[in-house]
């Protein structure tokens, strides 16, 4: 089974040739103001543009307002919208509504029953993305490399897909699709050299970390009798 591959928080040149030279799936640009990935429209849109028709173009937004929305739609162009903040279904129904694009809905998990957020979701989500719980004094939600036990969505079944992100790293991505089982992954801190800076050989090494994962994954259901 495929494992898609997102690649977040790209902020120059460099970082996109890499995503597209690695085939990742989904490529995401940060549009909130406190993180060292934030970009402007503008800037999104120019470094988008070799990733158009090749990775789906995400605009992760943390309860960003109308204003926020029409300069990243009129700008930038979104493929899928990444709402990474305490967005309400009613806010996501409303969002969908008035850009028709598809919309993955961040999660945070730290313990069992966060996993019971969800619920609440699946009517309005396209995709559900399960990241680490921030501490209360963070500066953001996310990007913050902090990590979750993935035992928790062993088993799992929802009827839209999810990614799993927080902490992912090439050396621990293929033991995080082991356990979780996601539909994809979704990584920024753990290519990077410094909050902000890609690393072109770890985006590489991630994503061939991804499709070694996906290999065992696939051998391992071939020796399940039917
Ligand atoms: O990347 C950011 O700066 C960011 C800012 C605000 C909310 C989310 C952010 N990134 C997302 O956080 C997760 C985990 O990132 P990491 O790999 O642990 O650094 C991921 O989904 C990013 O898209």
């Amino acid at each position: 089974m495929h494992v898609d591959v997102k690649i977040c928080g790209l902020t120059d040149e460099t970082a996109v040739a890499a995503v597209r030279d690695a085939g990742a799936e989904y490529a995401g640009f940060v549009f909130f103001p406190p993180s060292p990935r934030h970009l402007s429209a503008a800037r999104a849109a120019a470094l988008a543009a070799p990733l158009r028709g090749q990775a789906t173009v995400v605009a992760l937004t943390v309860d960003a307002d109308d204003q926020a929305f029409d300069d990243i739609f009129d700008t930038f162009g979104p493929d899928m919208l990444q709402l990474h903040g305490q967005e309400s279904p009613e806010r996501i129904a409303a969002l969908k509504r008035r850009y028709t694009v598809p919309v993955m809905k961040m999660i945070p998990v730290r313990e069992a029953r966060d996993l019971g957020a969800v619920e609440a979701y699946l009517a309005v989500a396209d995709r559900i993305l399960f990241d680490a719980k921030a501490p209360a004094d963070a500066t953001r939600p996310g990007g913050l490399g902090l990590s979750f036990d993935w035992r928790l969505l062993a088993g799992l079944d929802l009827p839209v897909p999810f990614m799993l992100s927080g902490g992912l790293d090439p050396d621990v991505v293929g033991e995080a699709i082991r356990i979780a089982r996601p539909n994809a992954v979704d990584v920024s801190s753990g290519v990077e050299t410094a909050p902000g800076v890609k690393d072109p050989s770890a985006i590489a090494r991630f994503v061939k970390a991804v499709r070694a994962a996906e290999a065992a994954r696939d051998r391992s259901m071939e020796r399940i009798p039917s």
